[in-house]
């Protein structure tokens, strides 16, 4: 039996996310496996497990309720988790936000007709920013979200995940836009920039490789995925919807020089999916494991070495482990 705990899974309003499509698609490969979708939002959580059931009318699927931006939250799901479950295979660090974006619309003029069009197509490297704010933990929204929230649940789970005899995965999602330049170690929640996603997205590669390094010897494994550019509630915040709808007919055109633009969820999970087919310990630690599409629709995963490096991996590790401590001690 597996058990895969997943986090955020919401049913989304206008496309499910890609959270979702991967459930669907976990349960389609095979229905014994166990799911908890650890969520923030009750009702929509339970619109999830529903819409599953429908596909999947004898899955198993559990729901807790969980903020991962909330260090408290964070607790109090890992408590339930573990008097719930004594082991756990998978756990799929999927909720990610990017609050209030901005793109730099000179930036993407200048972009279409530099050489490098396809690469800002593939990673939105120089086109966006975003405005972050302060958690009621006075932690920075992304960094506790995108990472730090994470960060705690996977040592909170640790007696699950590490079991004698038995591997298990955690499997970050993060992003082409990760950038080296856009993270530092002197500011890791970002409070100076106004690039807080694309900080995230680094630390959260540099934390998988750290993760590695610490708990490869007791049987957990860490991995990173890329889902491509897809379009979710994630991407429709970043520009008006009807702007999307009407350029929609060229995103598929571009998909013909660029296959990261995986476009749909299902398309997207393609990364999370094929890693929970592969043995841990046969992955590599310094991959990136990129959900591409190409220009036929055809699905496939590609590793691409990451731009990290253990020295840096570990100096956030020990600076995760020094915040987890002031945490522990405010609340
Ligand atoms: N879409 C894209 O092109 C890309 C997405 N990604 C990453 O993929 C992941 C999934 O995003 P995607 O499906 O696109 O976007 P969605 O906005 O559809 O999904 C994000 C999910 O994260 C959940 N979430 C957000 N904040 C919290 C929180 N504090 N506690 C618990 N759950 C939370 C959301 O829950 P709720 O429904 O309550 O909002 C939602 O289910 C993210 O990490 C994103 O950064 C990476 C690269 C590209
Ligand atoms: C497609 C057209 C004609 C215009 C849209 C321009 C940009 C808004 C768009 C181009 C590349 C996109 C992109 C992302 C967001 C939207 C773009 C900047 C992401 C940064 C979204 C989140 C991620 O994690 C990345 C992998 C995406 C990379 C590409």
């Amino acid at each position: 039996m597996i058990r895969s705990l997943h986090c955020g899974q919401d049913l989304k309003t206008v496309t499910g996310g890609i959270g979702l499509a991967l459930c669907e698609r976990l349960l389609s490969h095979d229905a014994q496996v166990q799911l908890c979708l650890a969520c923030r939002n009750g009702q929509r959580a339970e619109a999830a497990r529903q819409a599953l059931l429908v596909s999947h009318p004898q899955a198993h699927i559990s729901l807790v309720q969980l903020d991962v931006g909330s260090m408290h939250s964070v607790f109090k799901a890992a408590q339930e988790v573990r008097q719930r479950y004594n082991r756990l295979d998978y756990l799929y660090l999927n909720a990610g936000i990017m609050p209030n974006p901005q793109v730099d619309h000179k930036a993407f003029y200048k972009g279409l007709f530099s050489g490098k069009a396809v690469h800002m197509f593939s990673t939105g490297e120089g086109l966006l920013t975003q405005k972050d704010e302060v958690t009621s933990d006075g932690l920075q929204q992304v960094f506790a979200t995108n990472l730090f929230g994470h960060f705690i649940l996977v040592r909170e789970l640790e007696p699950l995940l590490c079991r004698p005899g038995n591997s298990s995965l955690i499997i970050w999602t993060s992003s082409s836009n990760a950038r080296r330049s856009a993270f530092s170690l002197d500011d890791l929640q970002h409070k100076q920039g106004n690039e807080s996603y694309s900080s995230s997205k680094y630390a959260s590669d540099l934390l998988s490789l750290a993760f590695n390094r610490h708990y490869n010897s007791k049987g957990l494994y860490s991995s990173v995925i890329c889902p491509g550019l897809v379009m979710t509630n994630l991407t429709y915040g970043i520009l008006p919807s009807f702007f999307w709808t009407l350029i929609m007919p060229i995103m598929w055109l571009i998909r013909i020089f660029t296959n990261t633009f995986t476009l749909t969820p299902y398309n997207g999970a393609e990364a999370l999916f094929w890693l929970f087919k592969q043995k841990p310990e046969a992955l590599d630690p310094m991959a990136k494991y990129h959900s591409l599409t190409s220009g036929l629709g055809n699905n496939y995963t590609q590793p691409c070495k990451m731009d990290i490096d253990d020295i840096m991996a570990e100096t956030l590790y020990e600076k995760l482990l020094d915040l987890e401590d002031a945490i522990r001690k405010k609340l």
